[in-house]
């Protein structure tokens, strides 16, 4: 459903992505893993069209993500950004609704997001309260309900359970995997954290060197050598 194919970008002739070749299939979960500064969100950026690849393409069902494709994509995505990056100045529902505003009344689109927040175990007296008051796993939650708010075809969660504790980081991906399996939605996780990938990923693809060094199905990590930096284990023999 997405395809990576050669992409390629330097910055200040460094190289970053080197020839980064990557497909997620339609209603696949898909983690990308790699080291800080390797590119993961270089990579992100240049699906969602925020930075020019210097050469490679990128294609969303089988046509290339360029000119009028990429508005047309753009409205099928939804996205958990890392820190959740709620507006401040709106309250938990318009946060929730802020695409669907764009096209239905108030009414409509807050009962939608009333909807949504009860999906991610938030109750209707949350839809009123402003982002200040909530905590950093309530705010990570109304991240995760505005990210599927208009039923995206494709999600991207970023860093999902980053500054999360373990017991919280834990729910967060359980509610990852529901909501994927349940909405069928293909999607994109970059995490570091190897427990969301055992719990949210049917793939994986390690990202290094400004490559993909390895990609596999989650049940095969265990036994990938390139992996065993990540998973704090040595590979077997
Ligand atoms: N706009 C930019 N201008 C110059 N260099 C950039 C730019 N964006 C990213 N880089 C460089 O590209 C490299 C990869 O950065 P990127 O943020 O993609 O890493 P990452 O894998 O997402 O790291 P982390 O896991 O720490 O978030 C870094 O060396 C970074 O400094």
């Amino acid at each position: 459903m997405i395809r990576v194919q050669g992409l390629h970008k330097s910055f200040g002739g460094k190289p970053v992505l080197a020839g980064v070749d990557l497909a997620v299939g339609r209603g696949e979960s898909l983690c990308v893993i790699g080291q800080s500064g390797t590119g993961k969100s270089v990579l992100l950026k240049c699906v969602l069209g925020l930075i020019a690849p210097d050469g490679g393409q990128i294609l969303w069902q089988g046509r290339p993500l360029e000119g009028g494709a990429r508005p047309a994509f753009l409205a099928r995505f939804g996205m958990l950004f890392q820190g959740a990056a709620l507006f401040d100045s709106l309250t938990v529902w318009q946060n929730v609704a802020f695409r669907l505003r764009q096209r239905m009344p108030d009414a409509q689109a807050r009962a939608i997001a009333v909807e949504k927040l009860a999906r991610v175990g938030l109750g209707p007296e949350t839809a009123g309260l402003m982002p200040a008051e909530l905590s950093g796993g309530m705010a990570k939650r109304v991240g995760l309900a505005r990210a599927i708010a208009d039923d995206p075809e494709v999600i991207f969660f970023d860093e999902p359970t980053t500054g999360l504790d373990p017991i919280r980081a834990r729910r967060i991906n359980a509610l990852i995997r529901g909501i994927v399996t349940e909405t069928g939605a293909t999607a994109i996780t970059i995490t570091h954290d190897m427990d969301s990938v055992r719990a949210i990923g049917d793939r994986v693809a390690l990202l290094q060197d400004g490559r993909i060094a390895w990609d596999g199905p989650v049940s095969g990590m265990d036994h990938a050598a390139p992996l065993a930096g990540f998973l704090g284990n040595t590979p077997p023999l």
